[in-house]
């Protein structure tokens, strides 16, 4: 199978010293929607720059549809960038903008025009086609860096941070209509983001990176649900993490001790086998937690309910936004857990802030993973 981006061991360290991605790997199938997701600096720019042809490769080889492309200059690359700030030419024509690149390969003024005709057709620019772009809109003028990206048939288009120069209303607009026009080209598209929602909204599977390396890479749903390691767990969604040690395995189920108790969820398989007396990290979502009051609850009755998962913790907020209850659970180490439920789950009233409550959830909502 030849796939449209390969990534075999690439590395990038830049000529003062600093070791910006280390051993990358990542293999893509076209058509899929890919995001670089992680905290500032830990090389999501550099590893698009690399694709891109814009940086040099140090070690490790990079391939689209088969062919190496290390040595490859980035214009004779079947790739196309869209930069944060569009990098549109100011006097020039919103029309002229999106076929630059053609004119500068040489073509046609006709086979020029009619490309660039379907591109605006389909991006819906016809109104504006003869205007300036300084004259328009940021969402407009986002719209004008994707035709001008598209215009030129690349088998890949990469974005670094397409959309952080937008608000967040035009954000959310823009994100529908990126997410259904890459499905519509069916073109490889890769974008760089800091923003955990937009990666989690748009992609077909996220890499995740922390200081040059991959943590884990999977479709959102996965990601959210079922993270690889500790900083996955705790860059991704809103988890508590109790770290223990393995008692036993049953089936799927892995029980640890931890100093909140014997606590058990889901082993996730990686990292090797799960032995007694590992050290392992249990991670729980936020959105697996159940809220019980603390007095008069029937403790064996939750402990056999949830398999033993059970904590006592302090009731410490509880505020009603719209529709939402949000409610802080204070755990006896101190750490602080934010829930949120519809109104109808968590009435006012329910629960007294300053109360005891009991927190539980369902083993196969939660995740073992190796600790470092
Ligand atoms: N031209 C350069 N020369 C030397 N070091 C660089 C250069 N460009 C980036 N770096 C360093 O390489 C590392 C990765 O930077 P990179 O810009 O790829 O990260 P990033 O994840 O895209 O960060 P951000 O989200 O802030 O853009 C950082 O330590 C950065 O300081």
């Amino acid at each position: 199978m030849s796939y449209d981006l390969e990534l075999i061991d690439v590395g990038k360290v830049y000529d003062n010293g600093t070791t910006a991605v280390s051993e990358f790997s990542l293999a893509i199938t076209r058509g899929e929607f890919i995001a670089f997701l992680g905290p500032s600096g830990c090389g999501k720019t550099t590893t698009l720059r690399m694709i891109a042809g814009f940086e040099s490769i140090t070690s490790g080889d990079m391939m689209i549809k088969g062919v190496r492309m290390n040595d490859i200059p980035p214009q004779h690359r079947p790739t196309s960038t869209i930069f944060q700030n569009y990098a549109l030419f100011p006097h020039m024509s919103v029309r002229r903008n999106i076929g630059y690149g053609l004119e500068v390969k040489g073509m046609s003024k006709a086979e020029r025009d009619a490309k660039v005709d379907r591109i605006i057709a389909t991006l819906g620019l016809e109104d504006i086609a003869e205007r300036k772009p300084e004259k328009l809109s940021g969402g407009q003028r986002q719209r004008i860096a994707l035709a001008r990206g598209l215009v030129v048939e690349p088998d890949i288009l990469l974005l670094d941070e397409p959309l952080g120069a937008l608000d967040a209303n035009l954000r959310k607009a823009i994100q529908s209509e990126l997410k259904l026009l890459q499905k519509t080209l069916n073109v490889t598209f890769i974008f760089v983001t800091h923003a955990q929602s937009e990666a989690l909204a748009l992609s077909d599977r996220v890499v995740v990176m922390n200081q040059g390396r991959v943590e884990q890479i999977s479709p959102p749903h996965q990601l959210y649900t079922r993270p690889d390691t500790p900083f996955v767990a705790q860059f991704i969604g809103r988890n508590t993490i109790f770290s223990g040690a393995i008692d036993d395995r049953q089936g799927d189920v892995a029980r640890i001790s931890t100093l909140a108790g014997t606590l058990c969820g889901r082993w996730n398989g990686q990292g090797g086998g799960c032995i007694r007396g590992g050290r392992v990290n249990l991670v729980v979502p936020a959105e697996a937690i159940e809220v019980h009051a603390g007095e008069g609850t029937a403790r064996e009755e939750i402990a056999l309910r949830y398999d033993g998962n059970l904590i006592d913790a302090k009731l410490t907020g509880f505020a009603v936004v719209g529709h939402v209850s949000h409610l802080t659970a204070t755990l006896d180490d101190g750490r602080q857990v934010s829930l949120e439920a519809h109104i109808d789950k968590y009435q006012p009233g329910r629960f007294a802030v300053g109360s005891r409550i009991v927190l539980s959830w369902n083993p196969t909502e939660a995740t073992v993973i190796p600790a470092p």
